[in-house]
């Protein structure tokens, strides 16, 4: 199980006739991924996803908070110490291409790594071979087509699947998929999702999804838990099933409210949540939606709201949301994702 509290986060990004700026990427998240769970992070383009996918694979740092791999955390350890924990979390980035070398053959790809593999674990060599086979087989690929070929021999879905046969050489507990299917030819990606999915159940591996599209959010753990990212500020988070049938943040309903209806068929929701248009940051101490926010009080303006189930007398919620005002709109086009 890998656990993390209160991550934090900020870039000091350089540059502009402003100087220097610090820009929050992440703002005290909690969240928990369990053996064979989905948890799934959704949020728009610079809500941090991406970072925190970093930070929970071991290739960013984080200002504040805490990593539990398995029960020890991450700061009790040097450096070197903490890599056998963060091999158990392997990356799939969304470019397959790029995170292959093209001048090495799949063959090659995945020698490297099942020969370390090997020497962890006290296996002979001649399991290298035979690994590669089995992993190329369970990600639904023919290994005598692909070993000896290169990337580029190979299309999209199937680069894909080479890199996520090259995650499973470290066995790992936790797949981190960013965007994992967005370079991918629409008519591939149900079947990289599939595969995910599939791999949750069969060898038990958690994935942690990270996505800006609800709709595949919800393919992926439709029984797994939905973390809905703002401005680096987990602002809802509960069942994936529920969130989407009764999202309560402002935020969350204008996701939903923007999936287009596919077919012509669906009634939509009998409310859309448009946001407004962004005015600048928003004022220092308020709830940081208030800018686009349609329906912001007062209080937005002065107080941050926390991540909890209060919604006011009466108005407790399944979901943990961070709202001083959620209320339920119906929003979602009806059998959307199905
Ligand atoms: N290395 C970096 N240096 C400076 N700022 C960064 C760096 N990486 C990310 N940021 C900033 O941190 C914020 C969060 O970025 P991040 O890439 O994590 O978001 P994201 O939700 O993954 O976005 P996208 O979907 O576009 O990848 C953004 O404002 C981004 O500009």
């Amino acid at each position: 199980m890998i656990t993390g509290t209160g991550i934090s986060k900020t870039f000091r990004q350089r540059g502009g006739v402003l100087g220097a700026r610090e820009v929050p990427a992440l703002r005290d998240v909690d969240f928990a991924v369990e053996r064979g769970g989905a948890v799934s992070f959704i949020g728009e383009s610079g809500s941090g996803k991406t970072t925190l996918g970093r930070i929970i694979a071991g290739l960013e740092t984080h200002d504040a908070g805490e990593i539990v791999i398995d029960g020890v955390p991450m700061s009790s350890l040097s450096h070197r110490r903490r890599q056998p924990y963060f091999r158990r979390v392997q990356l799939i980035h969304q470019d397959p291409y790029s995170a292959l070398n093209p001048t090495r053959t799949i063959h090659q790809a995945l020698e490297a790594p099942l020969a370390l593999r090997a020497r962890q674990t006290g296996r002979p060599r001649s399991w290298i071979d035979s690994r590669a086979q089995e992993l190329l087989s369970m990600v639904g690929i023919d290994p005598g087509y692909v070993l000896p070929r290169y990337p580029h021999q190979l299309s999209g879905g199937m680069r894909q699947r080479v890199v996520i046969a090259r995650a499973l050489t470290m066995d790992p507990e936790v797949l981190v998929a960013d965007e994992a299917v967005s370079m991918i030819d629409v008519s591939l990606r149900l079947g990289i999702l599939a595969l995910l999915k599939d791999l949750r159940e069969r060898l038990g591996v958690g994935v942690l999804f990270i996505t800006h599209d609800i709709a595949t959010a919800r393919y992926i753990g439709d029984d797994g838990e939905l973390y809905v990212l703002y401005r680096g500020q987990v602002v809802e988070r509960g069942a994936t099933e529920k969130i989407i049938a009764d999202p309560v943040h402002p935020y969350t309903q204008s996701l939903l409210s923007a999936i287009p209806v596919l077919h012509g068929l669906e009634q939509p929701g009998a409310e859309r949540v448009v946001p407004k248009e962004p005015q600048g940051e928003g004022p220092p101490g308020g709830c940081l939606f208030v800018p686009r926010c349609p329906f912001s009080t007062e209080r937005c303006e002065q107080e941050t709201p926390v991540l909890g189930r209060d919604g006011g007398p009466g108005q407790e919620t399944e979901q943990e949301h961070a709202c001083f005002h959620p209320r339920r709109r119906s929003v979602i086009p009806v059998g959307v994702g199905e």
